[in-house]
């Protein structure tokens, strides 16, 4: 049977025969320019994934390593249809929506004595305890809450049955190599498998196994058994949050005919020609911005590899977007309900 593409060489072979994404030279160097200065800021490196994120683990521990294997495990779909009603979870006095409605609701059963990092008792949780556990505080339910439980269950048994319960096992059997942990992932955890057809081509994103990897790296602070050397042959993670900040910035554009879809609202199917253009020049604008950073340094007779990858861009922007709602509110994200991003 005939492999998937890498998601690089997907991305590339993707914006080679795009029609209604494009990828814009002009722009990509444009945003290169601006990021210049900020690749020394704590936005853009790796101890950032703590020191700006209070949700997330701060421990460097097998604890911390299965608390990001539970939340990438789940980490899809927050958007909701109306902006005005939406998933909310109070943690502590404060409200979280989207991504960080997932990491509050994780870190209160924890507190409140739930073990819902341990694959043994995800493995057989019940949908409503799955519903309790993942409880909005408005009226608004987090979406795909039947698709979340399922994927729990079968993910809690695979790692209790093959791996003795704990993602470390996992992350040990990788031998400090990125690639091998995402193989070692798509492999064997059916929920991660991100892929797609494009004319023809089979291609991939694993956006939820890449991102795996990239926090993986960030709980383990890129030390033991997190010094992964090929940390940089990682993409970005194609979600629907960095599209829409890179057509903000300029580095991509989207034809008037898929910009109105968009302003419909409309929804698109996981593998959708246009779907799939959106994802794939995603990744392909962001590794022509890492490329340009990395010669803007080297100009400056500096080798900036060890600072500039696609997993730190990937959390500049994405943290960029959440800070900047209210600017981007014209490009509309593309709807897609699905358990890969
Ligand atoms: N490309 C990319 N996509 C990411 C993340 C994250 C959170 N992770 C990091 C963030 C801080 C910590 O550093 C975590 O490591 C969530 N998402 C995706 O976004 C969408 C949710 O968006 P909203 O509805 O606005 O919350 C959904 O598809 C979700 O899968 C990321 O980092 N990059």
């Amino acid at each position: 049977m005939e492999a998937f593409l890498s998601p690089k060489d997907s991305a590339k072979f993707i914006a080679e025969n795009s029609q209604d994404v494009l990828v814009e030279e002009e722009g990509v160097r444009k945003v290169a320019e601006a990021l210049f200065d900020k690749v020394s800021a704590k936005e853009f490196s790796l101890a950032g994934w703590k020191s700006l994120h209070e949700l997330n683990p701060q421990a460097v521990s097998d604890d911390a390593v299965n608390w990001v294997f539970l939340a990438d495990t789940l980490n899809f779909s927050f958007w909701s249809e109306h902006e005005d009603r939406k998933c909310l979870v109070k943690y502590r006095g404060k409200m979280y929506s989207g991504y960080w409605s997932l990491c509050a609701a994780i870190n209160r059963a924890l507190d409140d004595g739930i073990p819902i990092t341990s694959a043994a008792y995800y493995a057989t949780m019940t949908l409503e305890q799955v519903r309790h556990v993942f409880r909005s505080d408005t009226d608004v339910p987090m979406p795909l809450i039947e698709e979340r439980h399922r994927i729990l269950n079968e993910t809690g048994t695979i790692l209790l049955e093959k791996f003795g319960g704990s993602f470390v096992t996992c992350v040990k059997m990788s031998e400090k190599s990125a690639q091998k942990l995402l193989r070692i992932v798509v492999e064997n955890f059916p929920s991660y498998r991100d892929e797609a057809t494009f004319k023809g081509k089979k291609v991939s994103f694993y956006k939820r196994a890449q991102i795996l990897v990239a926090d993986t790296w960030s709980a383990l602070e890129g030390k033991g058994d997190g010094c992964f050397g090929d940390i940089s042959s990682l993409t970005i993670f194609a979600d629907y949050r960095i599209p829409q900040v890179l057509v903000h910035l300029g580095a991509m554009r989207y034809s008037d005919e898929l910009m109105r879809k968009l302003h419909e609202g409309i929804m698109f199917q996981s593998g959708d020609k246009q779907e799939v253009e959106i994802r794939g020049c995603s990744i392909w604008c962001c590794g022509l911005i890492c490329d340009r950073l990395l010669e803007l340094y080297k100009k400056k007779g500096q080798n900036m590899s060890e600072r500039i990858n696609a997993v730190l861009l990937d959390y500049y922007l994405w943290d960029y977007a959440r800070d900047h709602r209210e600017d981007m509110k014209e490009i509309p994200i593309h709807r897609v309900r699905c358990i890969y991003y």
